[in-house]
C-alpha cells in the first residue's frame, strides 16, 4: 500500500457571516491523489468549506493549509495576516474549482472556453494554451468537440469541459460542488468517470454533494457535516455502510429512501 501524502490539512476552521457560524472547528485532511466527498445536509457549510479553500472567502480563524502553504493568510511572527489581492489570486488560481453549473462562457468554444485562463492569466501564447486545451478535452473524452459552443453540447459534456478548464491551470487541487446535481443520471456517469480518472492521474478531487451513488462511485474518503461541524469522516465504504454516529445513520437513509 502506498503512503497517504497529506495535501490539505484544515485545523480548527472558523467562519461567521454576521452572528451565524457556519464552520465550527472544522478540523479535516485530505490526501493527495484521492477523491473526497463532502456531504451533509443543505446548509452545513459545505460550499463555504470549498469557498474557504479556494481562497474565495477568508476564514475568520483556525488555518487552512495546501502542500503546507497558508491559504488566505500570510504569517509574521505569530500573527496571521489576510494575503494582498494579487498573492490571494495567484493562490486561487491554482486550486480548481468546478460548479454545479458549469459556468462556461457561453459565446466561446469548447477549446476557448479551456484555453482561456492559461492565455489572459498565465500569460501563455494562444499557440500553446490551445495545443494545451486540445490535449486536455481529449483526456476528458471529448476529442472533435473542440470547435462546439456550450449550448451544442450536453450538460456532461459541458461539466467535463469545465473539469478540463480548472485542468488547464494545473491545479494543485480541484474543488468540485455538486458537480452532477445539473445532470441526467446516464450523463454523471460520464462525469463521475472523468473525476474518478483525474485522482488515478495525480489530481486531488475534493467534491460537495448530495449524489450518494456518485459518493459511492468513486470517492475513496467521505466527510460528512452537520451544521458546520464535521460529525464523522473514513474511508467511503466504512462511512456508508457502517457510519459510526446516528446522525450519519439518519442522514444517509433518509438520502437513499
Ligand atoms: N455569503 C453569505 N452570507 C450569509 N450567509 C451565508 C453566506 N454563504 C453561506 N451562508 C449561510 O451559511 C450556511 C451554510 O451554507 P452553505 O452553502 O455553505 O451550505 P451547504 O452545505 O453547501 O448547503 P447546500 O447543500 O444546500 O449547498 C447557510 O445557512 C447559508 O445560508
Amino acid at each position: 500500500m502506498t503512503e497517504r501524502v497529506v495535501k490539505l490539512q484544515s485545523s480548527h476552521v472558523y467562519k461567521s457571516f454576521g452572528d451565524t457560524t457556519v464552520l465550527h472547528d472544522v478540523s479535516a485532511r485530505v490526501h493527495a491523489n484521492e477523491v473526497v466527498a463532502l456531504i451533509g445536509p443543505s446548509g452545513a457549510g459545505k460550499s463555504t468549506f470549498l469557498r474557504c479553500i479556494n481562497n474565495l472567502q477568508l476564514i475568520d480563524s483556525g488555518c487552512i493549509e495546501i502542500d503546507g502553504e497558508l491559504i488566505g493568510y500570510r504569517r509574521a511572527g505569530e500573527v496571521l495576516h489576510p494575503l494582498p489581492d494579487a498573492d490571494a489570486a495567484r493562490q486561487r488560481a491554482r486550486i480548481g474549482m468546478v460548479f454545479q453549473n458549469f459556468n462556461l462562457f457561453r459565446h466561446m468554444t469548447a477549446l476557448a472556453n479551456v484555453a482561456y485562463a492559461p492565455i489572459e492569466v498565465l500569460g501563455r501564447s494562444k499557440a500553446d494554451a490551445r495545443a494545451a486545451a486540445r490535449d486536455l478535452l481529449a483526456k476528458v473524452g471529448l476529442e472533435g468537440k473542440e470547435g462546439h459552443y456550450p449550448a451544442q453540447l450536453s450538460g456532461g459534456q459541458q461539466q467535463r469541459v469545465a473539469i478540463a478548464r480548472a485542468l488547464a491551470m494545473d491545479p494543485t487541487m480541484i474543488l468540485l460542488d455538486e458537480p452532477t446535481s445539473a445532470l441526467d443520471p446516464e450523463l454523471r456517469q460520464e462525469v463521475a468517470a472523468v473525476i474518478r480518472s483525474m485522482a488515478e492521474h495525480d489530481r486531488t478531487m475534493l467534491m460537495a454533494t448530495h449524489d450518494i451513488p456518485l459518493v459511492r462511485d468513486i470517492a475513496d474518503w467521505v466527510i460528512f457535516m452537520v451544521e458546520g461541524r464535521i460529525v464523522e469522516e473514513g474511508p467511503a465504504g466504512q462511512v456508508l455502510n457502517d457510519p459510526e454516529h446516528e446522525r450519519t445513520r439518519q442522514f444517509l437513509s433518509k438520502m437513499s429512501a
